[in-house]
């Protein structure tokens, strides 16, 4: 099983990683977009990812934007290696 990433582990994955934040247990990261569509398109390319991955993210949409937090919930709902995995996924199809 994926264990806790240290805080400084974690602050330097997100260091290659613009724009993504570690706050509360999460790493989160607001993408926008042109409109509701091209953001709808942006989390079902998320969406594949996941599945790929088999680790699922917490996703927020209202209209053109998309909040995404990434935690581990087999891990106590930490951050692990599994998230910052899937945050260099979602990078490349955003
Ligand atoms: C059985 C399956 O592998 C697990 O339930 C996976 C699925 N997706 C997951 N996603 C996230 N974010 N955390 C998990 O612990 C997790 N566990």
């Amino acid at each position: 099983m994926a264990q806790p990433l240290s805080e400084s582990d974690i602050n330097q994955a997100l260091s290659s990683l613009e724009g993504w934040e570690f706050n509360e247990d999460k790493i989160s990261k607001e993408f926008s977009f042109n409109d509701f569509s091209e953001a709808l398109g942006f989390i079902v390319r998320v969406g594949l990812e996941a599945e790929k991955q088999v680790h699922h993210p917490e996703l927020f949409n209202v209209y053109n934007t998309v909040k995404i937090s990434l935690s581990t919930h087999d891990a106590g709902g930490k951050v692990t290696q599994k998230d910052v995995d899937l945050a260099k996924a979602i990078e490349s199809v955003s």
